[in-house]
């Protein structure tokens, strides 16, 4: 070993860091192998009766890590992992022998401990009379890598489009064709092979009221004025029922003028939380015992109406409702009473009123009426009928009620909801006082 030191150095001005190859007269080389030196790829030249190193390129020990004074004269059995010994070795000498190039598969070890998987083709070749092998190893650790990744890709491809919960689509514009995954058709309750690969099997089946909107928002995304698209709205499963989903999406692909041909997106079923939501939404603007919209929710379309009806320089009516003498009823019958009266009075002032009107529970027995575009003689005329509807209320179960009513009108009773609410609110107590079961138009003026 001690003459390879020789001729092996590290002198090489073109390639600093690798040793640099010289011919040696004794010793055997492939042939070209000077152009060998510039492959990026590992070649050696191995005797095949004792499975020696005799030559190697630069990429050789660069891939090993070692000098050539490591390698040469050393069997392959040293570098190669999965050649386990002599015997072996013979097998696979056996085998190249018989092909014109062998391929095998294996690993080999570096000096700093890791492996490096390697791609060995070996073929025959005669070096002064002599047969050897020249292996050429290819480090194909990247591209079994890239291979792991495609394999794990594929798998967590495979589990997004069958076991996560979202179901994705998947939007060929140019062709017209709208993929769905297998979780998405599971969450509309169709099997695999049903469900037509088509734009329309999606808009056909979002519910009417929701369709306006969510088409503009999908046509706002498209033509780029959105960055993507999302909509929550209501689709309709298999069975007919809607389900509420939260649907998101992008375009991934455009054309050489821009336009979009392909879009892709993922679908959430949250139908549970929407329902919540609504419930909640419910519960923040009704009263819960006669379910009305209750004093913050009245307030807030009295608030809207007074300044629409402001604008467009139309009248709008207040009526404040008590019903008389409610205390006896609880104290005579019992608070589940009072409350059934409450439900019942509140059923009756609904059912007279019109769709643009609203009536809400105000507090304990005091309801409110707000009837936009209606002047005081019109609402006057209102609360007589609504003092009648609820004097001829079926005493059956109930007991009798009536109801006393102040009314206030806009423009003539003040410009600002307060300014309403204290007139009727003066007019119910003057009703009150002049003997309850009656009718009393706010006066106009301030009352302290
Ligand atoms: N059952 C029931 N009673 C309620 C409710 N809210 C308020 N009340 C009762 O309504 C009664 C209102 O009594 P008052 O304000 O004295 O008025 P009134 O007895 O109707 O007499 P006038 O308004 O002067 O005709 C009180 O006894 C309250 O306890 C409710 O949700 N359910």
């Amino acid at each position: 070993m001690a003459g390879f030191c020789a001729i092996w150095h590290h002198a090489c001005p073109a390639v600093r860091h690798l040793p640099c190859y010289t011919a040696v007269p004794d010793l055997p080389e492939p042939p070209l192998a000077p152009l060998f030196e510039h492959l990026a790829d590992a070649v050696y030249l191995i005797d095949p009766d004792d499975s020696r190193i005799v030559w190697g390129n630069r990429a050789a020990w660069a891939m090993l890590g070692l000098t050539p004074q490591e390698v040469i004269d050393h069997s392959v059995l040293s570098l190669q992992m999965d050649v386990t010994g002599l015997p072996q070795w013979q097998d696979i000498a056996q085998a190249i022998r018989a092909s014109e190039c062998f391929t095998f598969v294996g690993r080999h070890r570096h000096a700093a401990g890791h492996e490096v998987p390697v791609e060995v083709n070996t073929t025959r070749v005669t070096v002064n009379s002599k047969g050897y092998f020249l292996s050429v190893a290819r480090d194909v650790g990247r591209r079994l890598a890239l291979e792991r990744e495609l394999r794990q890709r594929e798998h967590q491809l495979w589990f997004a489009l069958n076991e996560a919960s979202d179901g994705l689509w998947d939007w060929d514009i140019a062709a017209g064709t709208l993929f769905f995954s297998p979780q998405l058709k599971r969450m509309l309750g169709y099997g695999p092979d049903e469900m037509q690969p088509a734009l329309s099997t999606w808009s056909d089946n979002i519910h009417p009221d929701d369709a306006p909107r969510v088409m503009q928002d999908l046509q706002a995304h498209l033509s780029g004025q959105r960055a993507r698209f999302e909509a929550e709205y209501r689709l309709r499963n298999r069975n007919g029922v809607y389900l509420w989903v939260h649907d998101i999406g992008r375009v991934c692909d455009r054309d050489e003028q821009g336009r979009p041909t392909r879009a892709v997106g993922m679908v959430q079923d949250v139908t549970e939380r929407k329902e919540l939501q609504l419930q909640l939404e419910q519960i923040a603007v009704h009263d819960f015992l006669t379910g009305l919209a209750n004093r913050r929710e009245g307030m807030a379309y009295l608030e809207a109406q007074v300044a629409l009806c402001r604008r467009l320089e139309l009248p709008l009516a207040l009526c404040f409702i008590d019903v008389d003498h409610f205390k006896s009823i609880n104290d005579s019958h019992g608070h589940a009473v009072g409350d059934a009266v409450l439900r019942r009075v509140a059923h009756t002032l609904r059912d007279l009123v019109r769709r643009e009107d609203l009536v809400c529970r105000w507090g304990g027995e005091e309801f409110l009426l707000i009837a936009p575009g209606i002047d005081a003689l019109h609402a006057l005329q209102l609360a007589e009928k609504v003092c009648a509807a609820v004097q001829s209320m079926p005493a059956d179960e109930l007991p009798a009620v009536t109801v006393s009513i102040g009314v206030a009108a806009l423009p003539a009773h003040g410009p600002e909801p307060e300014a309403l609410i204290a007139q009727a609110d003066h007019a119910l107590y003057q009703a009150k006082r002049s003997g309850r079961n009656r009718v009393l138009l706010g006066t106009g003026e301030v009352h302290h």
